[in-house]
C-alpha cells in the first residue's frame, strides 16, 4: 500500500508531497524512496539488531523504533497520514496522528478492529476524519457520498472467496503456503493474502465496517463475488442498491482519500486501467460457505462480543499466520489456534489502548503455546 501511495505521488507531483516516510525492515527500499521523494523525516522501525545496524549506516538521520513511527505520524507539515503498516503496530501512531489533528487515510484495518471504540471516539473528540482505504470500505464510502446514514438498510461487502473458494473440503486442511498465497484477483502483502485465503480478511472487514460506518452487525452482509470488480454495495431503505466498480486496483481507493471531496483526472497517467465492460464476460455472486471458512465465523463472533476479543483475534491471527508461513503449523491450524485462544480469553469491557495492546500481546503468546500440538 505504501508503494502504491508513492506511485500516486509520482504521478501527481504538483498535488502531493511526501513529508515523512516510515518502514520496518526494508532499508534498501527506504533509502531509494528517501532519495526519490526527499521527505523531511525518515523512520525505520528496525525490528532486529541487524536491520538497526543497517539503518544507522544507510540513513544516519532516520529515527528508529516506535519513536520514529510516532514522529512520522505527527509531523507538523503533514495534512494526512496514510496508515499502511501491516498488523498491530499501526495503532499507537494512528492515535498519535489523530491527537495531532491529522486526517487519517486508513489502510491498516487491524487498528480499527482492535480499538474501534478508542479510535472513533478520539477522532470525534479531535474533529478528525478517518477516510477508508480498504477497497470495500472505499466502495461503501463512495456509495454513501450525498446520502443520509439513516436511509441505509444494509451494507453488502463483496469477498473474492480467495484461492480456496472451490477447493474440495477434504483437501483444505493441509493446503500449502504457496497455494494460500495465490490470490485470484489482488496482489497484496503476505499477511493480508493469507487472511484472504481463510476469509479472516472479510471478518476483519465486517468489524472495520461496523466502526467506520457506525452500523450494527445485523445490517452488514457479505456476498462472494469472485471477479473483484464490484468492490461493495449499499442497499437503501427504498430498496435501491448502489455499487462501486473498477478493475481490482488499490491506486483508486488510495487516490480517493488523498483528493476527497474532489476527484483527479487519471486518464493520461498510466495509473488506473479503464474498465472495458464488454470484456467483462460475467459477474458472479455466491453465498458465503461458513463451513469452509471457520475464521470468518470466529471473527464475527469476536466483533460482536467486543471488549478485548477483537484485539485477541488480531494478535492470535497475526501469530498464527506467521507460524503457518514459517511452516510451523498446517493451514487448518490457523482456525484451530484462533478458536483455542479466543476460548481461553477473559475479556475486559471498554478497554483503553494499553489494555488493547496488552490483550493482543497475550494472544500472540497464547497462540504460540497452542501451536505446540503441531510440533513433531
Ligand atoms: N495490499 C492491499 O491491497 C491492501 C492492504 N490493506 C491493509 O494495508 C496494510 C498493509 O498491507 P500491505 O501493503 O499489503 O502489506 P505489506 O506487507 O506489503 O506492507 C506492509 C508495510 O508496512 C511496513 N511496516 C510493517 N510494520 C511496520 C512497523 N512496525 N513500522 C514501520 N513500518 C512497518 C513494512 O515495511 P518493510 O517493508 O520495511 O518491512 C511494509 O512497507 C494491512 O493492514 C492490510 O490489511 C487493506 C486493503 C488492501
Ligand atoms: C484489496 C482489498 O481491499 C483486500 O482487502 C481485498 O478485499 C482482498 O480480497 P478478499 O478478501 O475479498 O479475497
Ligand atoms: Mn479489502
Amino acid at each position: 500500500m505504501g508503494r502504491q501511495t508513492l506511485d500516486i505521488v509520482r504521478s501527481f507531483p504538483e498535488q502531493f508531497k511526501v513529508v515523512a516516510l516510515a518502514a520496518r525492515s526494508n532499508v534498501d527500499l527506504l533509502v531509494e524512496q528517501a532519495k526519490e521523494f526527499g521527505p523531511d523525516l525518515v523512520a525505520c522501525f528496525a525490528d532486529s539488531p541487524e536491520v538497526e545496524r543497517k539503518a544507522r549506516e544507510a540513513l544516519p538521520k532516520a529515527l528508529l523504533g516506535e519513536r520514529g513511527l510516532l514522529a512520522v505520524a505527527t509531523h507538523a507539515d503533514a495534512d494526512i497520514l496514510v496508515a499502511a503498516t501491516s498488523g498491530q503496530d499501526g495503532l499507537r501512531p494512528t492515535l498519535a496522528a489523530i491527537s495531532a489533528g491529522k486526517t487519517i487515510a486508513l489502510a491498516n484495518k487491524e487498528t480499527l478492529v482492535m480499538a474501534g471504540h478508542v479510535v472513533t471516539e478520539a477522532a470525534r473528540r479531535h474533529g478528525v476524519a478517518i477516510l477508508p482505504v480498504d477497497s470495500e470500505h472505499s466502495a461503501i464510502w463512495q456509495c454513501l457520498h450525498g446520502e443520509e446514514n439513516n436511509s441505509i438498510r444494509r451494507l453488502i461487502l463483496t469477498a473474492s472467496g480467495g484461492p480456496f473458494r472451490t477447493t474440495p473440503l477434504e483437501q483444505l486442511r493441509d493446503v500449502s503456503v504457496e497455494q494460500a498465497m495465490a490470490h485470484p484477483t489482488w496482489r497484496m502483502g503476505p499477511k493480508i493474502t493469507i487472511d484472504s485465503a481463510t476469509l479472516m480478511n472479510k471478518g476483519l472487514e465486517v468489524i472495520e465496517a461496523h466502526w467506520l460506518f457506525d452500523m450494527p452487525y445485523e445490517q452488514i452482509d457479505v456476498v462472494v463475488h469472485p471477479e473483484s470488480i464490484i468492490h461493495s454495495m449499499v442497499e437503501f431503505c427504498d430498496g435501491s442498491i448502489k455499487m462501486q466498480a473498477s478493475l481490482p486496483t488499490m491506486h483508486l481507493p488510495i487516490l480517493h482519500t488523498l483528493t476527497y471531496p474532489e476527484r483527479l483526472d487519471t486518464s493520461d497517467k498510466n495509473l488506473i486501467k479503464e474498465l472495458n465492460w464488454p470484456t467483462v464476460a460475467r459477474l458472479n455472486f455466491e453465498e458465503l460457505n461458513l463451513e469452509r471458512f471457520p475464521c470468518f465465523k470466529l471473527a464475527i463472533e469476536a466483533g460482536k462480543r467486543g471488549g478485548t476479543y477483537p484485539s485477541v483475534l488480531v494478535g492470535a491471527d497475526e501469530e498464527a499466520v506467521a507460524m503457518f508461513m514459517e511452516g510451523k503449523i498446517p493451514y487448518r491450524g490457523i482456525a484451530e489456534i484462533l478458536e483455542a485462544v479466543l476460548e481461553r480469553h477473559d475479556s475486559i469491557s471498554q478497554p483503553d489502548s494499553a489494555a488493547i495492546v496488552g490483550a493482543c500481546a497475550w494472544a500472540r503468546s497464547e497462540a504460540r503455546v497452542c501451536s505446540a500440538k503441531y510440533l513433531g
